[in-house]
């Protein structure tokens, strides 16, 4: 196998999985982040974002001596042949992707990138970023290609070892061979393309997968109120191999760090060429009509919020990540202590305070004195509670479990009245 030196630039959830995967792949990796502290803790082995394995290849990277890590941009890509940016783009103003990490690295870098070096964009970004940076680097040797990346948090590193396609997209064919020959190993299939269709993919994609949640999230309300069963339905629907099992299960909402920005930043995309986009424009206000959705149902089963305690359950955007950007159980926990709800909270992986909530480190503890439970993480941990002390426990008996996670019959022994979203629960699941 040939041995690569590759750079870098940016360590979250992309970066460090991108270059502790490639590390142990056997490539030469430097990894280069702003954040001093942050690089500090990764010398000493310290990964601080919740992904299986990656701090266990982070050590082995490290052990081998194909692995390291620097402050700033220009020290990484002294001896690179090939640069990665995973830098942020988060969403800005009216919506578009924010570049401006950007483009400072690509000014950062374009005097000490070494002669006929590679640079690949994985993070997210607009058509025509590509020819953006190339003209930023303004240099003829360097070729700019995109690489976007499909990881999802919880699964980083298995994803990006195990993808189910590698998009590479250049306007120099040779470019695009070199990076989409750095993944041969994996044996996925590789899909070369010019670079601004490789962009168009990434918010291609990810709206799509937005909009087949927003649906089965509106499916999931049209079954509640014609009596139907949401798990059913997606169930006898996901059969159908056109449409698959997979992002069918209805909940508070999505959220993450990239869904969100990721379609307004694509309405903003059609908007830049004269083009309305109904359907994404739907998609987000279906999410945001399924928080309040959330709300509404607590409302009508306590009666008013205001002064009502609830117990939340799950904070984190989905369970097996300790990532909070964009979460709906956040979101649904806002719009409950706007309307004036004193609120509890537990995450098994978060701990810090938050605005408008008292967090606990137990779950026990957020259920104590409350009116009503309402579980927004799907947390294994929440599964398996003692209910009949959770009943014990509460003022209430109410239990709001957006997820479709809890076992109906344990939470309806305890004596405890279960709602859900997609299905009106039958009186059988209740008299237990
Ligand atoms: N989080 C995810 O699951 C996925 C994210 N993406 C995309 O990848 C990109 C990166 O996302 P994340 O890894 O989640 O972001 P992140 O916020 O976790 O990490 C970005 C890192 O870049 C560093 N950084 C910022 N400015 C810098 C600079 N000037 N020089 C060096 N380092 C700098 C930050 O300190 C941070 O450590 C985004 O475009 C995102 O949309 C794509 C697929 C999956
Ligand atoms: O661009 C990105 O950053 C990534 O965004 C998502 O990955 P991620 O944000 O890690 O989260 P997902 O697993 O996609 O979940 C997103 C949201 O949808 C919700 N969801 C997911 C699946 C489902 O069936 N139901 C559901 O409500 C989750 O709870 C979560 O709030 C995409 O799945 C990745 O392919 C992509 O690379």
């Amino acid at each position: 196998m040939f041995v690569r030196r590759i750079a870098v630039v940016g360590t979250g959830y992309v970066g460090l999985t991108t270059g502790a995967c490639l590390a142990s792949l056997g490539h030469r990796v430097v990894c280069a982040d702003v954040d001093a502290l942050k690089v500090a803790r990764l010398r000493a082995g310290q990964v601080d974002i919740l992904e299986p394995d990656l701090a266990d290849l982070v050590a082995a990277g490290q052990a081998a001596g194909r692995l390291a890590f620097v402050e700033g941009a220009r020290h990484a890509v002294g001896d690179a042949e090939v640069v990665f940016l995973c830098l942020p783009t988060p969403m800005g103003v009216g919506g578009a992707a924010d570049l401006s990490a950007v483009e400072a690295v690509a000014r950062e870098i374009r005097d000490v990138l070494p002669r006929g070096a590679v640079v690949v964009c994985k993070s997210t970004v607009p058509v025509g970023t590509s020819t953006r940076v190339a003209a930023l680097l303004g240099r003829e040797d360097v070729a700019v290609v995109s690489n976007p990346e499909f990881l999802r948090e919880g699964s980083a590193v298995r994803d990006f070892l195990h993808p189910d396609r590698i998009v590479v997209g250049a306007d120099s064919p040779r470019a695009a061979e070199r990076v989409g020959a750095l993944f041969t190993r994996l044996g996925a299939p590789t899909v070369l393309m010019d670079a601004a269709s490789a962009e168009m993919v990434k918010y291609a994609a990810n709206c799509f997968l937005a909009m087949k949640l927003s649906y089965v999230n509106a499916v999931a309300e049209l079954c509640e109120l014609v009596g139907a069963d949401v798990a059913s339905v997606t169930e006898g629907m996901g059969h159908d191999k056109r449409i698959g099992q997979s992002f069918l299960k209805p909940g508070p909402g999505w959220g993450g760090s990239c869904l969100p920005k990721d379609t307004h930043a694509m309405v903003r995309i059609a908007e830049a060429v004269g083009v309305d986009f109904p359907l994404v424009k739907a998609t987000i206000e279906t999410n945001a009509r399924q928080q309040r959705r959330v709300v509404e149902k607590l409302r009508r089963a306590i009666g008013p919020l205001a002064g009502a305690r609830i117990g939340v359950l799950g904070l984190a955007f989905k369970a097996g990540t300790n990532d909070l950007r964009d979460s709906p159980a956040l979101a649904v926990a806002e719009l409950l202590a706007f309307e004036g709800a004193e609120l509890l909270a537990h995450d098994p992986e978060i701990s810090r305070p938050l605005a408008g909530m008292t967090v606990v480190d137990s779950p026990y503890a957020a259920v104590r004195g409350a009116d009503a439970v309402v579980l927004l993480t799907e947390w294994p941990q929440f599964r398996a509670l003692d209910w009949a002390l959770v009943a014990s426990a509460m003022a209430g008996s109410t239990v709001l479990d957006t997820r479709g996670h809890l076992d109906p019959d344990a939470v309806a022994r305890a004596g405890l009245v279960l709602h859900g979203l997609g299905r009106e629960l039958r009186v059988s699941d209740q008299a237990r």
